[in-house]
């Protein structure tokens, strides 16, 4: 049975990050960052977008061995905690990935072995949030929560769906056809989802991705694969895969988006020349410049003396705070 998608009804009295009595949660969000290029800029702007709107959680950056200490050091003076990991490759193979540099994102699965947080959101390099979303981290424990993705861009002309002309995106539209076998399950973008580490799942990653023959989209089909019967869809609003701009305009309402995803080719930030398909749009370019604006931001930049350092509870006020039923949980000191 597909998983009902949370409406944002749910999601928002998922809470605001109060931790219910006697626990507290040690949460962050996480994102992943290889090579000595340009991404490091992702991630600051990420770092800084968090800042902006006041999460309460540090971010974490998952540092492949290729990222320089030039680049580690820029991260460390934007707060962020930086974590160094080693490359997940997949087994040998002879695949097409729908972009070569794919083969790296399997790295990925480090992510789960950070067990001193009980909850993360995890956070493309080329993400940038503007609404606080520290609600997510409420949502009930159990369960794979990501945005659906859409199966209409070019980077898809090799699958069935694309082939038809199917999307889960608008499911009516192109009904899915009996002689193709059961419709495909809801398939999410790997950009941004919410997860508990735990070492057994880290572990079954890590041996089942060894035997899983690598596909176009790399380590998102294998985690589509890997959590499919506990994925749960979450609404668009909280990772914008571009492409849905022209591709289900339908189900976009620019101003409710939380998170804008920047996976359009053409459309990354810091890369932008607005030359490819798509990216002389009023509204791309309305987005670039917001990211920008984030970035170029130095009021943004982290500062250890007014950063929110969280008060040392006392163990008796922390018990009082407890008995009282709701302890406030302010985590290490806010990295973004
Ligand atoms: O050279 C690279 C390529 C990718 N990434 C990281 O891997 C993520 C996934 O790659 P990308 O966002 O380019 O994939 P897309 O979402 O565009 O398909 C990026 O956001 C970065 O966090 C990186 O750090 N360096
Ligand atoms: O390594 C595979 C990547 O696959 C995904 O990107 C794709 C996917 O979203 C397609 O549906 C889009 O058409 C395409 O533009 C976009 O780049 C994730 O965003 C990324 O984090 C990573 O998992
Ligand atoms: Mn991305």
């Amino acid at each position: 049975m597909a998983p009902e998608m949370l409406n944002s009804t749910t999601l928002n009295r998922a809470g605001s990050g109060l931790a219910k009595a006697g626990s507290l949660p040690s949460r962050a969000y996480v994102t992943f960052l290889a090579g000595n290029g340009d991404y490091v800029k992702g991630v600051v702007g990420l770092a800084k977008g968090l800042r902006k709107v006041n999460t309460i959680y540090p971010l974490v950056v998952a540092v492949l061995p290729d990222v320089p200490p030039e680049h580690r050091r820029m991260l460390v003076d934007q707060g962020c905690i930086v974590r160094p990991i080693e490359p997940v490759y997949p087994p040998e193979n002879q695949t097409q990935f729908a972009m070569a540099y794919y083969v790296i994102n399997y790295s990925k699965l480090r992510i789960w072995e950070f067990v001193e947080y009980s909850k993360m959101i995890y956070l493309d390099g080329d993400i940038q949030v503007y609404d606080n979303i520290d609600h997510l981290f409420d949502l009930p424990d159990g369960y794979f929560y990501a945005v659906m993705d859409c199966f209409c861009e070019k980077t898809w002309s090799h699958t069935p769906q694309y082939k038809i002309g199917y999307c889960q995106q608008c499911p009516d539209k192109i009904q899915w056809p009996k002689k193709l076998g059961p419709k495909p399950p809801l398939y999410f973008n790997a950009g941004m989802f919410v997860y508990e580490p735990s070492l057994p799942t880290y572990h079954d990653l890590l041996r089942t991705v060894k035997l899983t023959p690598p596909t176009s989209f790399a380590e998102q089909d294998f985690l589509n694969m890997f959590f499919k019967d506990i994925y749960k869809p979450i609404p668009n609003v909280y990772n914008l895969v571009l492409a849905m701009l022209w591709r289900h305009p339908e189900n976009v309402k620019l101003e409710e988006v939380k998170v804008v995803h920047y996976c359009a080719a053409g459309s990354k930030p810091w890369r932008y020349t607005g030359e490819e398909e798509n990216m002389d749009r009023e509204d791309i370019k309305m987005l670039v410049n917001k990211w920008w604006d984030i970035y170029d931001d130095a009021t943004l930049d982290y500062n250890p003396a007014i950063a929110d350092v969280a008060p040392v509870a006392e163990p008796q006020l922390t018990a009082a705070l407890t008995e009282a039923g709701v302890v406030h949980f302010i985590a290490a000191p806010s990295a973004a």
